[in-house]
């Protein structure tokens, strides 16, 4: 299978790197070149094929990974020639994009979240209504190389993306807010630092082996009259669980 990747940023980067890991050979992996630069070294750092235009993109599955605003004018440049699956991290509408395409290619949404770069990411999918059987799990099976998938309605796809998507960035402001308070407190940085991330992967871990209820989590560790439940009630005192709803509002708009 041949895949294409237009925008080397951030996510598509994280593909590339997440797809290899997963012994996609790099031969099987086309990018096309920019202005910046960004896909050439990208191309150079793990020996993939860097293509000039877009009519050079005869891939199975070409992703987009680049700015929203630019979606609608590359799409128009791969419908002149492509006829496979395009696969956009940057929105479009299912029906119009669909209904837009010559050639038999197909437009299909993901909101894939930065762990794919290891394999452990979270991609929410979604298909148009009359998706073929084949095409569905062609991109499902590619997706599940580099993290678990949810196929969701299109009207679904953004609330899924915030959750798996953008959380990732407000679960690093606290803990870098968790971080600073240890350090405040006479923690060196380092072990600050390390004790946090393996807080957080360790109790994950456990909540996930255990089925826990989320809210479960803050009980597991709160001894009664103790240490834990003066913090959760300094949390709640300072809105801590509302700061997160508004997180995910202003994400969503
Ligand atoms: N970063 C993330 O975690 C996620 C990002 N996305 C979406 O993926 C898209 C890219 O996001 P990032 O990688 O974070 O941004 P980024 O700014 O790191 O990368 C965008 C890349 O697209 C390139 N580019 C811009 N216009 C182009 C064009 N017309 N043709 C070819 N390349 C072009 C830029 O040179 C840049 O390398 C955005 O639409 C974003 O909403 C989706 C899911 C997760
Ligand atoms: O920040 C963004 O717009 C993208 C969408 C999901 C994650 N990052």
């Amino acid at each position: 299978m041949k895949i294409g990747l237009i925008g080397a940023g951030r996510i598509g980067s994280a593909l590339v790197k997440g797809l290899l890991k997963a012994q996609i050979e790099p031969d099987d992996i086309f990018v096309l070149q920019s202005r910046r630069q960004t896909a050439q070294k990208l191309a150079q750092q793990y020996h993939l094929n860097l293509v000039a235009d877009t009519a050079q993109l005869q891939c199975d599955i070409v992703i987009i990974a680049i700015p929203g605003s630019a979606v609608a004018q590359v799409v128009k440049k791969l419908n002149q020639t492509y006829a496979g699956l395009i696969v956009s991290f940057a929105g479009g509408d299912l029906q119009v994009m669909n209904q837009s395409l010559q050639h038999g290619a197909r437009f299909i949404k993901a909101v894939p979240n930065t762990a794919i770069e290891i394999g452990q990411g979270i991609v929410p999918l979604s298909f148009a209504a009359d998706e073929s059987a084949a095409n569905k799990q062609l991109i499902q099976d590619l997706f599940h190389k580099v993290g678990q998938v949810y196929v969701v309605p299109e009207e679904q796809l953004g609330i899924y993306g915030t959750i798996a998507g953008c959380t990732p960035a407000y679960v690093g402001v606290m803990l870098e807010a968790l971080s600073d308070a240890g350090v405040l407190h006479g923690m060196n940085r380092e072990d600050s630092r390390a004790i946090i991330l393996q807080m957080l992967a360790g109790t994950a871990q456990l909540a996930q082996e255990e089925n826990m209820a989320l809210s479960s989590i803050k009980d597991y560790s709160a001894t009664p009259g103790g240490s834990t439940i003066r913090g959760v009630a300094a949390l709640e005192e300072f809105g801590a669980r509302n700061a997160f709803i508004q997180a995910v509002n202003a994400s969503e708009k």
